[in-house]
């Protein structure tokens, strides 16, 4: 017996974009953010970056055919969506599929002029999109140019919108969504025609060139939906506000015009305005040299103090016998899981590596570990804590104070758990540093419960522990102790 698809499933008929950022690409990527899976009929190449098309290189017909072979007679396809079909002749071929393949919930992102200008739909490809195509679609979303070309009318205001949508739907296609991205104004104005039924969605204009794929995202999120089961009407005005979100988080990769942050990836730029809002003020440092080894006592030590309230986790292993580096990832994503409940942070020591894969939120790093600068680029997302222990090391580390999320000072006291610790700071040392500090500084080195506070006083805003907590008999009682009065 055939089991049922576990996540709807859902199709595009499109070129692909090699830059990335607009095509089939920017369709994927948008229906995995949507939990769509995305199968793909590639109708065309195209040699394309954000600088423009260099070259635009068709699919044979029997290779389109082949396609939708294949992945009409495995997938159960929900919805599908069409783009760049070059001409006449693979847009015949795309009609006689859909017709074929009986597919009911075809959107048609009608495209014909990429963004730098370069056509990607000749005049027979556009006569047979309005012969073959648009009378077996359920919704056609032209933006302005395209709207002119299907209804024959110039377009500059949103009555002209309408009546270009009204146009359109003559040609067979019961709905019709205008993008007026294109006109003049601070609004963006999309005009919706279904059925009878119309309505204008607007959203804010972002003057921005890095927009590319802008097409393909809202026709690809509309086709997702429907691939959900949910409504045409709901479909579009979920997509519209996904725009709306998207655009105002741009990307900045390529030269010209940057792709859209289909994903959702949070601008690193935006990281550090945001640092303000993190609580620093607890931080645990714990590995399995802290536990004897026992990884079970590891994850309940954490999860009792995370649950205590410490507001930062470190991950740092410094025993003779180090883990190798999947066993530290695997103890990171444990320790991350755990973080995740109680909204804790999670940092790892030393090792950028093991923080990018182990989707931590930090690295912690030593005078004489990797340099902040080359954090920065190979992990923007990053937080950053670097160790300082003293005026010198703070002066010397000016330039990276943008870049920190805070400054780990010590040893404050002396530690038996540090075997390489530098000599102590004592409070005033700690007092100093403070003084001259623009981060927030967190303290570390022999704190324990009846410090805590003194350590506080003398200017810290946080504190860092190991053995306060991994040799607590009441973790609740020792982390309540250990927070500030
Ligand atoms: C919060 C905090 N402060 C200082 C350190 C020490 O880091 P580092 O100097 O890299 O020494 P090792 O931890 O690598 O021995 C820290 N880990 N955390
Ligand atoms: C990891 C570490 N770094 C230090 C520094 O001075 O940079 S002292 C230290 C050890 C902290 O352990 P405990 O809380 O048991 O003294
Ligand atoms: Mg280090």
């Amino acid at each position: 017996m055939r089991e049922a698809q576990q996540y709807p499933t859902a199709l595009t008929i499109a070129g692909s974009d090699s830059g990335g950022g607009a095509g089939m690409q920017a369709d994927i990527k948008t229906m995995q953010h949507f939990s769509v899976f995305s199968t793909n009929v590639v109708v065309g190449l195209t040699a394309q970056n954000t600088l423009g098309v260099q070259g635009a290189y068709p699919t044979d017909p029997a290779a389109i055919a082949a396609q939708f072979e294949s992945v009409m007679t495995d997938f159960d396809i929900r919805a599908a969506k069409t783009g760049a079909l070059f001409d006449g002749v693979r847009v015949s071929e795309v009609a006689r599929n859909v017709e074929r393949f009986h597919i009911k919930q075809l959107v048609i992102d009608p495209v014909m002029v990429a963004k730098g200008g370069a056509p990607l739909l000749d005049k027979e490809g556009v006569a047979a999109m309005k012969r073959e195509l648009l009378p077996k679609a359920l919704l056609v979303t032209p933006n302005i140019p395209e709207a002119e070309l299907l209804a024959g009318l110039t377009i500059q205001t949103e009555a002209d919108m309408a009546e270009a949508a009204h146009r359109i739907q003559e040609l067979g296609v019961p709905n019709v969504l205008v993008k007026g991205g294109h006109l003049e104004g601070d609004e963006v104005l999309n005009y919706a025609l279904l059925g009878d039924d119309s309505f204008v969605l607007k959203g804010k204009k972002v003057h921005t060139a890095r927009k590319h794929g802008t097409g393909d995202t809202l026709s690809a999120a509309i086709t997702a939906m429907l691939a959900r089961g949910i409504s045409l009407k709901q479909a579009i005005l979920i997509g519209n506000d996904y725009m709306n979100h998207i655009v105002a988080q741009p990307l900045f990769i390529g030269h010209g015009h940057g792709p859209l942050n289909q994903a959702l990836w949070p601008n690193p730029n935006q990281r550090f305005n945001n640092t303000n809002e993190l609580d620093f003020s607890c931080q645990l440092v714990v590995g399995l040299e802290n536990v004897g080894g026992d990884r079970a006592k590891l994850f309940s030590l954490v999860k009792e103090a995370c649950l205590a309230g410490v507001t930062v986790v470190q991950y740092r292993e410094k025993g003779t016998v180090r883990p190798s580096f999947l066993e530290e990832l695997a103890v990171a994503k444990v320790l991350k899981e755990i973080c995740r409940k109680t909204k804790t942070l999670l940092f790892i020591d030393d090792n950028v590596d093991l923080a990018i894969a182990a989707d931590a939120d930090g690295v912690h790093v030593g005078q004489d570990d990797a340099s902040v600068q080359s954090i920065v680029k190979k992990a923007p997302e990053l937080l950053i804590g670097l160790s300082i222990s003293t005026m010198a090391e703070l002066e010397a580390s000016q330039a990276a104070m943008p870049d920190l999320a805070y400054i780990g000072v010590g040893p404050v006291f002396k530690t038996t758990t540090k075997k390489d610790a530098k000599p102590t700071i004592g409070l005033e040392g700690l007092r100093e540093i403070k003084e001259a500090a623009t981060v927030p500084v967190v303290a570390i080195g022999g704190i324990n419960e009846e410090r805590a506070q003194a350590v506080y006083q003398h200017g810290a805003d946080g504190l860092a522990v190991i053995s306060a907590i991994t040799k607590s008999t009441n973790i609740a009682k020792t982390v309540q102790r250990l927070c500030k009065d």
